[in-house]
């Protein structure tokens, strides 16, 4: 629940100062003339005091009444314009401050968006977003402050200077008290520093439980399985925290400025009480004392700030090094220098995969990710321990515009096969290659724009259904994406919804079936039209209808292609021209359904306990489109499942053909029956 935040120690990493400064000089510019505009500002509030000193001495006391005037309009000018100066002043630190929060920011994002799967797959969603959000925002806080703090400095040099030119012995005794309040101030500082970064650290843990429990599926997991007294008791006692250290920073900001009014007022008493003695013996004016007391009050706030100038700087740096630790995680998986394009899909011919001796094992911890990101990190030893091979020497083709399926147990690296295709992970050992091409060498855009996935539980974002379509191609027209569900088999339900392809679909909007959400992901693939699909099959969460609307939308979208699907169906195995049986991240058998079947291997196991459980299609209704019954083709063995008979190869109603015209999986070259598939490969451990 908790990200590793709060155990992060506070050290800094060398090098660090002079990253920051790297962040800070693009804005030098404006750097400069925060300075400027800093010397105005103590100009101005140097001078008023010399202008009221003038007064009382040269005007008051000496009767001259337009001097008077003259001189107080003066000195209400100079009010205005240290209105504006700090104004400026304010204004020109945000810019400098938010102007290196963006660029980090913006940096941030860039690099974790280049970061693999892997890193994702580790990394909690409420600690990575705390670091990218709080950690900004603190580093931008304290380097605004610390660049006010600093400006503040030139003000304390010019007033100290001021006074002491005045009068030296009244500025020597209203300086006595400044030790007594010096060393509460910098302990109040510190724990004003300590308190809003624990502040912003709770904040993030709430949100974080937050978004991890009331998200759809966390909510519904906590309805089935929660223990929602003991989770509210915890949700309490991090409230409570975020409570107990709120209230402590309003005392201790309060605390503060108490503090700096007492010692402003106890010093100007002071000053009045030993000043006023001397005016009376005539050692300084009258004049000199108003001055003195009114250059007290520019003098205590400056000094505030310097006195947290080193916990800011201290916050700036540890805020900072919390990010470039995030920015310094090399990501695994980037384009290669020379990297080249495919040539882009064309409908006559679609590529070969083929896997070259690959074998696999998945990074180590330390590689992908930072402790502090995840939930519960390993120790340090295990986060560098080399993790097992899940792939071994893995050799095959997947033919240009054939179907292959992957078979095999649970955990026997399906999944990970597909994830090689589209560099999700790269190859221990060993090469992936399309059409020749190792997928390491490939320009990232042409292995996008090549191999499309449809996962078995199709993500969409929250958004209106155009924009989750479009999300594959932003350039596609109406009319296309119209086309797109229609393959899809999916327009219909679309129409029927009130706004149409403008309806809000995801976690919070409209809430689609497993199946209509996976007809959806099909037609995102059929706008993108890549020549290559991976494809996880939805299992059983989808009703007999659904699942026939599905079989037929990706019917459509892998005709004429490249496919690897990981087969939950007995119609898709059936169907395929090859099937790779995975066993223990091995190719144990291969061959075709038939083959591999009179074989009576592991496949015939499998088949047995899993496929045979699957059931035969139902004829298409509801919101799919009905296909006109298919030609009687030839059929292959029958085999008896538990929806009945059905053909071996297309015949009607059987397997993935689902009554459709030509029967078969794909176009030419997939469906029929014998004498009409592509080409057969035969390798290891087949029959
Ligand atoms: N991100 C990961 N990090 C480390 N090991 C992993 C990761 N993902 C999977 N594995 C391991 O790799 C092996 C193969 O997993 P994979 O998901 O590819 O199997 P599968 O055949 O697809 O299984 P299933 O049919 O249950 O989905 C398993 O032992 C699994 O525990």
């Amino acid at each position: 629940m908790k990200g590793g935040d709060d155990s992060e120690p506070s050290k800094i990493r060398p090098g660090t100062s002079r990253r920051v400064l790297a962040f800070v000089r693009p804005h030098r510019k404006i750097a400069i003339a925060l300075i400027l505009v800093t010397l105005v500002d103590s100009v101005v509030i140097v001078t008023t005091p010399l202008l009221l000193k003038e007064i009382v001495d040269s005007g008051i006391m000496k009767d001259d009444a337009r001097l008077v005037v003259v001189l107080a309009l003066l000195v209400a000018a100079l009010a205005l314009a240290g209105s504006v100066t700090q104004l400026a002043q304010s204004a020109l630190s945000g810019r400098i401050g938010q102007g290196v929060s963006y660029d980090l920011r913006v940096q941030a994002f860039r690099h974790v968006q280049r970061m693999p799967l892997a890193f994702f797959t580790r990394t909690q969603t409420g600690a990575l977003s705390s670091r990218l959000s709080t950690d900004v925002v603190m580093a931008q806080q304290a380097l605004t402050t610390l660049l006010l703090s600093a400006t503040g400095a030139v003000t304390v040099v010019l007033v100290l200077a001021e006074m002491f030119y005045l009068s030296w012995l009244v500025s020597l005794i209203a300086l006595v008290l400044l030790p007594l309040f010096f060393f509460p101030w910098l302990y109040i500082g510190r724990r004003l520093q300590a308190h809003s970064r624990k502040q912003m650290e709770l904040h993030a843990n709430l949100s974080g439980t937050i978004h991890e429990r009331f998200n759809v599926q966390g909510a519904m997991l906590a309805k089935l399985f929660g223990r929602p007294a003991e989770e509210l008791a915890d949700y309490q006692g991090e409230a409570e925290r975020v409570r107990e250290v709120g209230v402590r920073l309003t005392i201790f900001s309060r605390l503060a400025f108490i503090l700096m009014a007492l010692l402003t007022a106890l010093t100007t008493a002071l000053v009045y009480g030993v000043g006023g003695g001397l005016v009376l013996d005539g050692v300084i004016g009258l004049g000199t004392l108003v001055a003195l007391a009114t250059l007290l009050g520019r003098l205590f706030g400056p000094i505030t700030q310097l006195s947290s100038m080193q916990a800011n700087a201290l916050t700036v740096l540890i805020s900072f090094d919390r990010i470039f630790e995030l920015l310094d995680i090399k990501p695994l998986i980037e384009e290669h220098p020379d990297a080249v394009a495919l040539p882009a899909p064309s409908s006559a011919s679609a590529p070969e995969i083929r896997f070259d001796q690959v074998s696999f094992a998945y990074p180590r911890p330390e590689e992908v990710s930072l402790a502090s990101l995840e939930t519960h990190s390993a120790s340090g030893d295990q986060r560098s321990k080399p993790v097992p091979e899940v792939l071994h020497g893995l050799d095959f083709s997947v033919a240009p515009g054939t179907l292959t399926a992957l078979v095999g147990p649970s955990g026997a690296g399906k999944t990970t096969i597909t994830h090689l295709v589209s560099r999700l992970y790269d190859v221990t050992s060993g090469a992936v290659r399309i059409d020749g091409t190792d997928v390491r060498d490939l320009t990232f855009d042409s292995l996008r724009a090549t191999v499309g996935v449809v996962a078995q539980d199709a993500y969409l974002f929250h958004d209106t259904i155009r924009a989750n379509l479009a999300y594959a191609r932003p350039e596609a027209t109406e009319e296309e994406l119209i086309e797109a569900c229609e393959q899809a088999r999916i327009l219909d339900l679309i129409r029927s919804l009130p706004d149409g392809l403008d309806t809000v679909v995801g976690d919070r909007g409209f809430r689609l079936s497993g199946g209509e959400k996976q007809r959806l992901a099909v037609a995102r693939l059929l706008l993108k039209a890549p020549a290559i699909v991976v494809l996880d099959e939805a299992t059983a969460h989808l009703d007999s209808e659904s699942e026939a609307a599905v079989q037929r939308a990706l019917k459509t979208a892998l005709s004429n292609r490249t496919s690897l699907v990981i087969a939950h169906r007995l119609s898709t195995v059936r169907e395929a021209d090859q099937i790779l049986v995975i066993d223990d991240g091995r190719v144990r058998e291969k061959g075709t359904h038939d083959e591999l079947l009179a074989a009576g291997g592991l496949y015939t196991h499998l088949h047995n306990t899993q496929f045979s459980k699957s059931e035969t299609l139902p004829p298409p209704r509801g919101n799919g489109h009905r296909e006109p019954a298919p030609p009687q083709g030839p059929t292959g063995p029958r085999i008896r499942t538990r929806g009945g008979a059905m053909g071996g190869g297309m015949g009607p109603g059987g397997g993935m053909g689902g009554g459709m015209p030509g029967g078969g999986m794909g176009g030419p070259g997939m469906g029929g029956g014998p004498g009409t598939r592509g080409p057969r490969v035969r390798g290891d451990g087949s029959p």
